[in-house]
């Protein structure tokens, strides 16, 4: 039994669908173990700008770094699309990740057997994929300075790929860690034919590598390693990688798995952590009640396990998604011929009874 406080930004499109439908699992599971999930939402994204005319309030900063974890459901949409790119939705985002620190950034990308006919691609090809991309979440293009657009006779942009040393050991080391205690593969990913911040990426990579013997390391560029997650997907354990090339490379990986409504996120830092889906706003299906809410309860799974050590609670939720998955229950992005289609909160509704009869039993 625990006490978890727990910061909960719903933000847009389907975000405040897909968390409340994680909500209920997460209220299920606290029911049945007897923890007391305390829960106080925050705005972001454009609801804060409309609201607020931030994308990330003061308070809602605040919330979160008194919180145990955070929740988030997604930020972004049509509407604030034209306003520039330091006062869009994402920038509360970037903010939140930044002012906790989150560096490393876990994305697992596993196919489950029940929806193998979902991948887009051959079975023989998808099935026992099952590796998780580490992407370093807190410098790189994202953040470098300088930046932006200028006059001088015709526009012209920049954006900066910056990295400092300890910013890079430190996600390679925690990519080093989970490696070490999954099957021992790491793939670190860069373009240091072309890049001097890859070339420095790569050699904190082999120097890191001696304090992980039992690790077995490999090298790739970034454009050959996107072709590799498509052409041998099962054969990577750990991917690690910075911030532009893991945004990329993780929406790549989660799709194998059958849908982007499938991959959930921990972006961990040493004092804070925030549980995402990987996928974003959605704003084509926002509102129709048909959005996948599994990346959401896989990333609350997530939450149990990383930030509240609670590995029974989250290994039943895990079980529980794939038993429905099992019984031919699908959201209309994984479904085929042959299931039944639900919607987002039917969906979480049955992942939460499977949650029940798996205590029970
Ligand atoms: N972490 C985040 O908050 C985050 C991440 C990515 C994109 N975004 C923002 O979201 C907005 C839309 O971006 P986009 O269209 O490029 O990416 P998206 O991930 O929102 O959608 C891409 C495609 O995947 C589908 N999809 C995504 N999640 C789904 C789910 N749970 N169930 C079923 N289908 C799902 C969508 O319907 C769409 O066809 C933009 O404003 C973007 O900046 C936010
Ligand atoms: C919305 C955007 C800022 C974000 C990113 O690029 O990190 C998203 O694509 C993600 O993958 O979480
Ligand atoms: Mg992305």
């Amino acid at each position: 039994m625990g006490v978890y406080k727990i910061a909960v930004l719903k933000g847009d499109g389907i975000g405040p669908e897909i968390v409340e439908a994680s909500l209920l699992v997460l209220k299920r599971v606290g029911e049945i173990f007897g923890h007391d999930f305390v829960l106080e939402e925050g705005l972001i994204g454009g609801k804060a700008i409309d609201e607020k005319c931030t994308p990330l309030p003061q308070e809602t900063l605040d919330l979160c770094l008194k919180a145990d974890a955070v929740l988030l459901g997604a930020v972004g949409g049509p509407k604030w699309d034209n306003l520039p790119t330091d006062k869009r939705p994402e920038k509360g985002l970037l903010g939140i990740r930044k002012a906790l620190d989150l560096y490393a950034n876990l994305r697992p990308a596993k196919v489950y057997t029940a929806l193998i006919d979902a991948s887009p691609l051959k079975k023989e090809i998808a099935q026992g994929t099952d590796f998780i991309v580490v992407r370093e979440l807190t410098g790189d293009l994202y953040y470098g300075e300088p930046r932006g657009i200028f006059r001088n006779g015709e526009r012209y942009a920049i954006n900066t790929m910056h990295y400092t040393e300890s910013q890079i050991r430190r996600v390679v080391r925690k990519a080093f860690e989970i490696a070490r205690v999954r099957r021992k593969k790491l793939t670190s990913v860069d373009k240091s034919n072309v890049l001097e911040v890859s070339a420095l990426w790569r050699e904190i990579v082999e120097e890191e590598k001696q304090n992980f013997p039992d690790v077995d390391v490999e090298h790739l560029y970034v454009d050959n390693c996107a072709m590799q997650i498509i052409k041998r997907p099962s054969t990577f354990d750990v991917i690690v990688t910075g911030n532009m090339f893991g945004d990329i490379l993780s929406d790549e990986a989660a799709v194998i798995s059958g849908s982007l409504g499938m991959l959930p996120s921990a972006s961990l830092g040493d004092k804070h952590a925030l549980y995402e889906p990987v996928h974003g706003s959605a704003p084509d299906i926002a509102g129709k009640g048909i959005a996948n809410p599994i990346a959401t309860i896989l990333s609350v799974a997530m939450m149990l396990k990383y930030s509240f050590g609670l590995e029974k609670e989250s290994s039943v939720i895990e079980q529980a998604v794939e038993r429905v998955l099992q019984m031919g229950y699908r959201t209309p992005d994984i479904s085929s011929e042959g299931t039944t289609v639900v919607g987002t909160t039917e969906m979480a509704q049955l992942i939460s009874k499977e949650v029940e009869k798996l205590c029970e039993g």
